[in-house]
């Protein structure tokens, strides 16, 4: 790609994103645990701009790195991205193993599949849906579950430090409040040992700190967002 020369040289990076998205934060993340200078172009997605349906035609989303002009789509595809591009900057994210590569593949395509789905049917279902809020909060339960079980005694999924799965997963951590405030549980009572390595990432790595909303920020953006959509 054509693009790597400029991401090799490090300039050029620009990051469609917006501040409460989990997928487009674990883009800053990656960024930032590299060092590496860019500049976030935030978007708002109930008018989304020209720059993101061409440079996202496909699924118009963020997140977007633009690397010298040329655009890379997908969030875990952007994580595996910056890692071979700029291999010479720090620590890859991914394990260089091939078995240990696709373990990581593996949590970091649950997360894709299971939680934001889930997720959503817990804060985005109308007022009065208590049935599906319900289903939704159980399954999502069971799914952080699993993930926790995963994450066993480690610190971090990938063993002692900040690794691919964990970009991948902590970045929902700041949306716990909202699913706890519309389900009706608490994360740290269902999975204390979840909600604390989500704790352990911020605390120990600036680079997820400095990337993450506030909880607070987000259940008002999300209830701003019902509102738009007429769900309360
Ligand atoms: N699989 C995508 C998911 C990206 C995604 O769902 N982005 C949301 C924001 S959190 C979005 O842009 N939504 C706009 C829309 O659905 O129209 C990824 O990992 O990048």
């Amino acid at each position: 790609m054509e693009g790597d020369k400029a991401a090799s040289g490090g300039g050029g990076l620009v990051l469609l994103n917006c501040f409460v998205s989990p997928f487009g934060n674990r883009v800053r993340i990656a960024l930032k645990r590299k060092g590496l200078p860019y500049e976030e172009q935030p978007q708002n997605l109930a008018d989304k701009s020209p720059l993101l349906l061409s440079s996202n035609p496909v699924h118009a989303k963020v997140p977007v790195l633009l690397v010298g002009g040329k655009s890379v789509c997908e969030s875990l595809v952007i994580l595996e991205f910056i890692d071979d591009a700029f291999s010479g900057e720090g620590e890859p994210l991914l394990p260089a193993a091939p078995c240990a590569r696709s373990h990581a593949r593996f949590w970091a395509s649950y997360v894709d599949t299971k939680l934001p789905e889930c997720a959503a049917r817990v804060w985005r279902s109308p007022k009065g849906a208590a049935a599906v809020v319900e289903e939704g909060k159980k399954d999502l339960v069971a799914v952080l579950k699993t993930l926790e079980a995963e994450l066993g005694a480690k610190p971090y999924f990938a063993g002692d430090a900040l690794g691919y799965v964990d970009v991948a997963l902590v970045p929902f951590a700041p949306w716990f409040l909202t699913y706890e405030k519309f389900g009706g549980f608490s994360v740290a009572a269902e999975c204390p040992a979840l909600a604390a390595w989500a704790a352990r990432c911020a605390r120990e790595n600036e680079c997820v700190a400095q990337s993450l909303p506030e909880p607070e920020h987000v259940f008002q953006f999300v209830c701003g967002m019902r509102k738009m959509f007429g769900l309360d």
